[in-house]
């Protein structure tokens, strides 16, 4: 794990905490701008392999938490504790236009057969085993996205962090990419922590959901369902008024 302490320095020093099954601790996390107060002593426990999700009105800090444990934003106070090998994968795929899709997949790792072949590994498990060659701009949306989630993958990250991935996607696009993002997770058990403004992909997805509000954590609730998730299945309908309820939103059923 690496410790995050206030510090003006965006990367922290390494503190690992062996014997552990959290992959995130975080204490009293406080983080303001100028004199907007957005995080005010958040604590969040993720273990490994938990799929942890996000909600909260829009500007209430839930990008800056995730950024905070991606190492891109200095806490002002507060502990952070997250493992070295963490990967972020954005609402735009950032994939670099002059390189076809294999070399974005493993942009940044060691050069070699290893690194080509876990790649190609990586694509054909989002199902763009055709694409190694491909141009990012001959790329539907999905696929583009699709190609920074291998290219996430391929970093065999102990901790994934998803900024609301599929807000740009269309609706049956995001459907079919929810499911994949569940079969990874499943497969390779990374902590992830996904922020996202869809209470039905919330429930679809999460282990635990919590709500982001006045700098706090208003609820923090595990959902206990098996997957896959009917979505009309009454408990999720019941998860589901109950997260709107807390975001201000009622909801019919
Ligand atoms: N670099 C920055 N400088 C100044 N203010 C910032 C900065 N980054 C974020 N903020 C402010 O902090 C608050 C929280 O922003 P953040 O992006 O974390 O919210 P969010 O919950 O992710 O919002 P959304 O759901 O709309 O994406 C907002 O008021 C935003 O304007």
């Amino acid at each position: 794990m690496t410790a995050h302490r206030p510090a003006t320095r965006q990367e922290q020093p390494v503190a690992t905490r062996p014997g552990t099954d959290l992959a995130v601790r975080v204490r009293g996390l406080r983080k303001s701008y100028g004199a907007a107060t957005v995080l005010d002593g958040v604590d969040l426990d993720i273990r490994r392999g938990e799929f942890f999700v996000l909600l909260g009105p829009s500007g209430t800090g839930k990008t800056t938490l995730l950024r905070t444990l991606a190492g891109l934003e200095a806490p002002d106070g507060g502990e952070v504790l997250v493992p070295a090998r963490r990967t972020t994968v954005y609402q735009e795929p950032r994939l670099v236009q002059a390189r076809r899709v294999l070399s974005n997949v493993t942009i940044g790792q060691p050069r070699g057969a290893a690194t080509r072949a876990a790649g190609a590994r990586a694509l054909a498990e989002v199902g763009l085993a055709d694409k190694v060659r491909a141009w990012p701009a001959t790329l539907s949306g999905g696929e583009a996205q699709r190609a920074a989630l291998a290219r996430a993958l391929v970093r065999d990250p102990e901790l994934l962090l998803l900024d609301e991935p599929f807000a740009a996607l269309d609706a049956l696009t995001r459907l079919h990419m929810q499911d994949l993002v569940a079969d990874l997770c499943a497969r390779h058990r990374p902590a992830v922590l996904l922020v996202t403004h869809d209470v039905d992909e919330a429930v679809r997805l999460a282990d635990r959901v919590a709500v982001l509000r006045r700098g706090r954590f208003s609820v923090d609730r595990r959902i206990v369902l098996d997957h896959p998730r009917d979505r009309n299945n009454p408990a999720v309908l019941d998860y589901r008024r109950d997260f709107l309820g807390e975001l201000g939103v009622s909801s019919t059923r």
